[in-house]
Formats: C-alpha cells, structure tokens, sequence
C-alpha cells in the first residue's frame, strides 16, 4: 500500500527516476542529486510560484523538506511539522511537540530543526528539547515518543534530521558548546525500542568503557583534563549517510567541549572521536573504522557537514568514497570502505594548519594553539557550516557554501572546568563552556560568502559565485544542469552547473539558509524551498532587510501564483535617552558578553537577526530592562529567566553597555 511508504528499498529505487524526495539528502548517499529533466538551463527562467505555505514561525528554518505519496513534510522552528499537499500547497495536517519556549537558551544555535524522516508511514522529528516523535504520516497523531536524553542534567538538544537505515531510526544531539557527551541513539522504526547507543567520546575512565572502541579513544585523551566532567563532546548533530551495499552507515562528529584542547586534554593528544568521520553498522551500532579531520579540535571545528557518498576514478581506478567539506576549510575524499585517507585540500585560505601529509594528517601552526589572540581563520562559524552540499555526477562537481565569518580567540585562563561563569566569558551565564574567549580587537581576515564548485578528484575549484554576505544556504544539483542555492540576501537563485552563470532568480521573504529540494507530480516538476532567517549567525545579523516569516516557495514551469506580501525589517533608530553611569559601561560590557551577546548582538552595530538588536529597540525596553531579564514577556519566546542569574545591579549595568555602546557609534551630529 503506498501509504507504507517510503521504504529502503523504495529510496534506492527512486533515485533513478527522482520523482520524490524521500530521503534528508535525497538518497542514502545524500548526493542531493535529483536526475529531474524537465527543468533545465534552457527553460529554468520560466520559472514561477506554484504555490507559498506559511509555516507560521519567525525564527529559523533549516529544514530539507520530504516529499512522498505527493504531500511533503516540513518542518519549521520549534520542531513543528507541517504535512502539505505539494499540489496544492495547502496544509493536511500540522504537530506541535510544544517545546518548553524557556528551555531555547539550551540551544546553541537559535530553536532550529533540519526536517523529518519518513520511513513505511511514520514521520519521525526530533524536538529540540531532546525527544523523538513518530507520527503517523496520514493523520498527523503521535504514535510513541522516546527521550534520547541520557543526563537531563545537562542541556542536550536535537536540531537535526533522524535518519531511518536497516530498519532503527537514528537520532543524535547537540551542545557540545555546554558541556555534553556525544553519542547517536538507534530505536526500532515501528517500536520506538531503544536498539543501540553508540558513544563519540570516552566517559568517566574509572568506570567500565562501554565498548572496545571507547577503549581505544581514552588513550588519547589526558585525564588530567577530567573531560568526563565537562562531556568532552563530540555530538552528532547534522549527518549521517549510509552504504547499503557495505552495510555501513557514516556519521560525522562535533567539536570537543570545552573548545580549549589544552584546558579539555593538558598533555595535548588527539582526542578521538571528536571532529571525525565515523563508519558503524546500522544495525547495532559497532564501530568499523573513523578519521579524525581535525585531531585535538581547539576552534569548534565540528565535522557534522553533510557527508556524502561517490563513486570516483582516482588515479584510474574506481574508488567508493566519502566526500566532506566540514568547518575546519578542507575538502576531504576518504575510501569508505576502509577509511583510509585518499586527499585533502583547502577550498579556502587557513591558518590553524599548514595542510595534510601523506597518512591523512594536519600539520600544525603552533601559533593557533598558544592561546594568545588569534584571528582563527577559519573561526568557530566555519569554513562551511551545516549549509547542505550536493554532488553532480554528470559534472563530477560538488557545490556548496564557503564563508569567512571573523573572530578573534584566545584561552580563557579564568575557566575552572564545566560552570565556569564569568562576566566576559561568552554566553557563559546560560551554561557556555568554552574555555576560549572572544577577543574585542578587531580580526584582521574579512567576511566573505560564496557558492563553491569543486572537483574532488583534481582537488580543485572550478568556478564561485560571490556572494555579498556569509551564511548562504544549501544546495540542490539537477541532471537539468542546475544548481539552486537560496541566498543571505534573500534570493533563490539557480546557476548553470558547469560554469556558475546565473541563469534564474526569484527574491524570497527573508534570508534563506535551508536547502531546495526537487520532485514530480503528475508529470510536473517542482522545486520547493523552506526559506526562513536564522541560525545562529542569523539571531543577530542580516545581509537582506525582507523579514518574512518561515514560508515554502515552491516554483514550476510558468507557475503563476502571486508572491506573498513580503514584511521588512523594523530598523528602528538608534537607541538615545536612557540614563545610566558611565562608570558601569565597562562591568556591563562584561555582563552583557556572558548573557546577551550570542542572541542579540553588538547593540547599534549589528543590525538584528530575527531577534531584535538592543541598540534599535524602543527606549522603553532598555528603560524597563529589569522588567524584560526577570520573567518577563518574551520568555514565552524563548527569552531566558535571568532571575537568580542577574542581580538588580547586573541589570543596571548592562543598560549603560547598551546605551553606552549606542552613543558611542553613534555619528556627530551637525
Ligand atoms: O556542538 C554542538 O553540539 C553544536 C550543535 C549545533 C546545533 O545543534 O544546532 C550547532 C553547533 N554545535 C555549531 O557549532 C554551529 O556552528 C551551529 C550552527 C547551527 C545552526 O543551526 O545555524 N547549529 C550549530
Ligand atoms: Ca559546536
């Protein structure tokens, strides 16, 4: 019945004929690669709307929608599901997991989510206070529910999609920016059994490992850095792809936590399995092989990109490979049948390394690891973040966002290990355990975003596209020669996949940061993208003034539905007129790095993201401060409760940082 849909083997046959977009990367390979025709270069500018969905959510979307039996699933902010039916666009069903709104400062990275799994009739979403729902794909009502959580003591969350391999649904978590322990969950598809946990990082070492492999991992970490107590990290939180043929599902792995590798692991080591590539059986969760892309992980250098699997003539001869282009710069081309290392070349400028040798591994810059004021290059957002990549075949090409995103780092000598709080130390009194500080100096690297083709076998780019802003969305590639990437400035835009000319465009409500996805209905071809601004660069900074809330486009040949009206950002005008003590500004600054800065930004400088920049808001809020900290309205938002973190004092001393700060750039008056 095809209601029992998708199924494993329904996913591998449909990559022959493209008609759905049953999987999170299309495929079990994750090529985002749809064999699709019907648009191509020679008509992709008659492009036009087929239809809009409002997902009725004002903060990011990051989902890549699942399209089977003609409805997709989609999700938007808060880890709601909305079922809709792709010839209509019109909504069958939606279902609210009701997400605690005060449990958002757990989250990292805005109250983000990646998409659904669907698998034989159930919809699977992972919430992001940390449990997995299976809902039934046809009437939306909840069938069982698991919490994936191990230590509700710590701030686990899940932002990304489950995937369903060998029959387990397959789930991991984020923050690692907090202080967790990494590790994936597989539970029975139909059940919701728990069948497997598989951890990425060692436990306590006084305690029973709990399998051969976290053996292996303990020796190269230094328990005088007593990592147990902080979780090391290493959490699952974007990819995971998989190999039929092989049997071999592929993971890839957080940053270490804290970020500091000196203050994690003293003597240094390689702290596996943190920034890694993985390779485990789905169906009990045994490691098989990993390699490590960033050994004793110091900046965030997450290796969670999307994974994906190819087949490549290398040197003439055919190679099964995993392809990854992941936070710390590098393309890498590994044989995943045995891990080995194949090649590695950065696809943008570094510093942390002088390249890769022969075995695969990264020669060091002792200057990124002396803790002294670095411009890390690339820094904590990434080289490439979890912006969706795709691999053509037909070009041989894989296309994705590279960005530079500058920051100034140096060790925190202040931090005592997992609760350090201090002023000054980022975000650190909502639970950030960094062990690193953010540096006032001014990075000397400059931003950047672009749309990078590049050839895995030559180890080359072979064309860009520069875009105006960092924090570019995903991308989807077409046997049409396509490539469509929405864009920070609020495009979706589609180029010709051999040379990067712009073909099409069409302006989008707000930023776009997801990736399109493509698909048939009756003979028709759609490309459908979930647009809205976020994540965590976009909590507090915009490149495109449309601020429309969370909605699908989706476009066809001569589609001639109207646009929404689409909401502009409310500038605001620079804060003026609350009173405060200049001789707080500098205590406040402080108070205001460790409590506001990640959400709300540099007040009067940064524009605002989908959350308000405190330089721009009305006076009366800053005047009220105390008001909105202490259990106030926006918690209902997600805004934390400072009651018992802030005193009446702090409050006080944040409104002259705000104030301050905003008379301090603003510019002479005439
Ligand atoms: O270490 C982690 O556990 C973790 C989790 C997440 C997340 O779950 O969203 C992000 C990050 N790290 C991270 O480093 C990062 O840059 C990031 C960006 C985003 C986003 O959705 O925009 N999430 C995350
Ligand atoms: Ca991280």
């Amino acid at each position: 019945a095809p209601a029992a849909m998708p199924t494993e083997a329904s996913i591998t046959a449909n990559q022959a004929t493209g008609k759905e977009w049953p999987s999170h990367g299309f495929d079990h390979a994750g090529t985002r690669f749809s064999p699709l025709t019907q648009i191509s270069r020679d008509n992709v500018a008659k492009l036009g709307l087929a239809w809009s969905y409002d997902l009725e959510s004002t903060r990011g979307v990051e989902a890549t929608p699942i399209v089977v039996n003609g409805v997709m699933y989609v999700t938007a902010s808060w880890s709601v599901v909305h079922a809709v039916d792709v010839k209509t666009g019109k909504r069958l069903w939606s279902f609210d997991p009701k997400v605690p709104r005060e449990q958002a400062f757990m989250a990292c990275c805005d109250v983000v989510n990646r998409g659904v799994a669907v698998h034989e009739g159930k919809v699977y979403v992972g919430t992001l206070d940390g449990r997995l729902v299976a809902i039934d794909a046809a009437s939306g009502k909840r069938l069982w529910e698991q919490d994936t959580v191990e230590d509700r003591s710590r701030p686990y969350t899940i932002t990304g999609a489950p995937r369903v391999f060998r029959g387990n649904v397959i789930i991991g978590n984020g923050g690692a920016e907090f202080g967790v322990r990494g590790y994936i969950t597989a539970y029975d598809a139909a059940t919701g059994k728990e069948k497997w946990r598989w951890y990425t990082v060692p436990g306590d070492p006084s305690k029973p490992f709990e399998d051969a492999s976290m053996e292996a991992a303990a020796k190269t970490w230094d328990p005088a850095g007593k990592w147990w107590e902080t979780g090391g990290g290493g959490t699952v939180w974007n990819s995971m792809v998989f190999d039929p043929e092989l049997n071999l599902m592929y993971i890839g792995t957080g940053n270490g936590s804290p970020w500091n590798h000196r203050l994690r692991s003293p003597a240094g080591g390689d702290n596996l399995y943190l920034a890694s590539i993985v390779a485990l059986r789905p169906d009990t969760g045994e490691y098989v092989w990993h390699y490590q892309e960033t050994p004793g992980d110091n900046w965030d250098y997450t290796s969670v990109q999307d994974l994906i699997l190819a087949d490549l003539t290398l040197d003439g001869k055919p190679r099964k490979v995993v392809m990854h282009a992941p936070k710390n710069g590098f393309f890498f081309v590994i044989d995943r049948v045995t891990g080995e290392f194949i090649s590695a070349k950065n696809f943008v400028d570094v510093n942390w390394t002088k390249g890769y040798d022969a075995n695969g591994r990264p020669i060091d810059v002792p200057e990124a690891r002396s803790g002294q004021p670095y411009d890390a290059i690339p820094g904590p957002f990434g080289a490439h973040n979890w912006h969706s990549m795709s691999y053509s075949p037909q070009t041989g090409l894989a296309y994705f966002p590279a960005q530079n995103i500058p920051l100034n780092l140096s060790a925190d000598t202040s931090w005592k290990g997992y609760g350090t709080n201090k002023p000054g130390q980022p975000m650190s009194n909502i639970g950030w355990n960094l062990g690193t500080a953010l540096n006032v100096e001014a990075p000397t690297s400059k931003p950047f975003g672009r749309l990078l083709a590049w050839d895995p076998v030559k180890q080359q780019e072979r064309w860009r596209y520069e875009h105006v802003a960092p924090w570019n969305g995903g991308t989807l590639a077409t046997a049409g020669k396509l490539v469509f990437q929405g864009t920070a400035d609020a495009r979706l835009m589609a180029f010709d996949a051999d040379t990067g000319k712009v073909l099409w465009q069409s302006p989008m409500g707000t930023g776009v940061i997801a990736a399109p996805v493509t698909y048939e209905v009756d003979g028709e071809q759609y490309v459908s993208i979930a647009a809205g601004w976020g994540g965590v660069f976009g909590q507090s900074q915009r490149a495109s003034e449309n601020n429309t809330p969370g909605t699908v486009y989706t476009f066809k040949l001569n589609g001639k539905a109207a646009m929404p009206a689409f909401t502009q950002h409310q500038a605001g005008n620079l804060l003026s007129g609350v009173k405060y003590d200049p001789a707080h500004v500098e205590e406040g600054t402080a108070l205001y790095v460790s409590n506001c800065l990640f959400c709300h930004g540099v007040p009067g400088v940064d524009k605002g993201g989908n959350l308000p920049n405190l330089g721009y808001v009305d006076r009366m809020f800053i005047e009220n401060l105390d008001r909105f900290v202490f259990n106030g309205p926006f918690t209902s938002l997600g805004m934390p409760d400072f009651t018992g973190r802030l005193s009446a004092e702090d409050v006080e001393k944040i409104k002259a940082f705000i104030q301050g700060t905003a008379d301090a750039v603003r510019p002479p008056q005439p």
